[in-house]
């Protein structure tokens, strides 16, 4: 299954394409739009999300809520483009008024895209590498989730820390027991009240010192059978992929399975996972790998912690150099979010998705749900077997 995106954050719309996409799997336009809504939410984000109500347009590969095995095209309008036809149109002149975008915000794309491209309108580059794009890749990873769904595997995710306000050091096995509406109701997508009080405040501290906020968030997800993605390719290896699937989304600079940087300052035996043999099950007495080992699925929960880098725009600017002039200046300061923690999170978790609906398929089979359905069922047989 993969998905390819287009469209600038105040073009007309955004467009995902997904190829590889089972026959018969049900697909639900509510949960489509529950998810690019949870993933407007939170708090520290900034005006353009008071303009934008972002919903899906399916226009192929969907036939009375099923998928009909040929590519699926979605759309997500931009609100916003009313406020930019002249600035965005495709054809004609450009307007005799244009502002260029010359002062380039350190920490975006704008400086080295515009290198790259050989532009003197930073512009072209920030609406493409603006992370409103990462809506139609929610919207694309509503099939890979609905997929997994239709395989009992749920994917959630929230926030532990932004800042320094942080939530208390949790284990893996904690950290599987959050409850997908708890984190729905908070604001900052966080379960720990405490830590959501001490995230917001340092939001609002941020924002009124013209600052910004990363922070990490936590991506669990339970129901996985064992041994999806593979220890024979490096490529392949599942690690390498959700790396990969999580690295994607601007801003993300770090990545950790299970205990992560911690595992590496513990000795071995404080970090392996026991095994034992529980109803004819090969279960983990713990979880400090996070439900990965030798770039497959181990069968217990896979827990996965992402660190955002604080975003870029910042209302007190760094320094830049004015592409026209080349005197130093301040960076360009435009509406920005002060803190994208809990969108992103929601993101990672359509990534998380992709990679892991792409491992089922590769396992089980990718032409129809039932035949997926039919082999999952062999294979769950088998490993039974296994454990008598
Ligand atoms: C959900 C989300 C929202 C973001 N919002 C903003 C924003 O409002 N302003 C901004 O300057 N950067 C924002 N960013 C971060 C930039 O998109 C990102 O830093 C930029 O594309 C450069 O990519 P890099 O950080 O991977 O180098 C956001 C990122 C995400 C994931
Ligand atoms: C539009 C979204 O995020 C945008 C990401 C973004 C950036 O530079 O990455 C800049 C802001 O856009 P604008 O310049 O229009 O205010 C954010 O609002 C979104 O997430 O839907």
């Amino acid at each position: 299954m993969e998905y390819i995106t287009a469209g600038e954050s105040h073009g007309p719309c955004l467009t995902a394409i997904v190829t590889g996409v089972p026959a018969g799997l049900p697909i639900s336009e509510e949960h489509i739009n529950s998810d690019l809504a949870r993933r407007q939410a939170g708090y520290g984000r900034g005006g353009r999300m008071a303009i934008e109500k972002d919903t899906v347009r399916v226009t192929s590969g969907i036939r009375f809520g099923r998928t009909i095995g040929s590519p699926i095209a979605l759309e997500v309008a931009n609100r916003d483009w009313e406020n930019w036809t002249d600035r965005m149109a495709a054809f004609g002149e450009a307007p005799r008024d244009l502002v260029r975008e010359v002062t380039p915000r350190p920490g975006h794309a704008d400086l080295v895209g515009a290198l790259r491209t050989n532009t003197d309108d930073c512009r072209n580059i920030l609406e493409r590498a603006s992370a409103r794009e990462t809506a139609a890749r929610v919207a694309a990873a509503g099939v890979a989730r609905e997929f997994l769904a239709a395989l009992g595997v749920e994917v959630m995710s929230y926030v532990v820390s932004v800042g320094d306000a942080a939530m208390p050091e949790e284990t893996m096995a904690d950290a599987a027991e959050h409850k997908p509406l708890d984190i729905e109701l908070s604001e900052m997508r966080c379960p720990d009240a405490k830590a959501t009080i001490a995230m917001k405040k340092a939001i609002d501290r941020a924002k009124s010192d013209g600052e910004s906020l990363g922070g990490t968030f936590r991506i669990v997800v339970c129901g996985l059978a064992p041994g999806l993605g593979t220890y024979a390719t490096g490529a392949d290896r599942l690690t390498s992929r959700l790396g990969a699937a999580l690295f994607s989304i601007p801003a993300i600079k770090g990545v950790e399975f299970g205990l992560g940087f911690q595992a590496a300052a513990r000795p071995g035996s404080l970090v392996h996972d026991p095994i034992v043999l529980a109803d004819g099950e090969f279960r983990r007495a713990s979880n400090n790998a996070g439900g990965l080992e030798g770039g497959m699925t181990t069968g217990m929960p896979l827990v996965i912690t992402a660190a955002m880098k604080p975003i870029p725009t910042l209302m007190t600017p760094l320094e830049t150099v004015n592409l026209d002039t080349l005197c130093v200046e301040e960076a360009s300061k435009e509406r920005s979010d002060v803190c994208a923690v809990p969108a992103a999170a929601v993101v990672a978790e359509g990534e998380v998705a992709f990679a892991l609906a792409n491992a089922y398929l590769e396992a089980f089979g990718d032409t129809c749900m039932a035949d997926i359905k039919a082999n999952i069922k062999a294979y769950k047989a088998r490993l039974r077997t296994m454990g008598r």
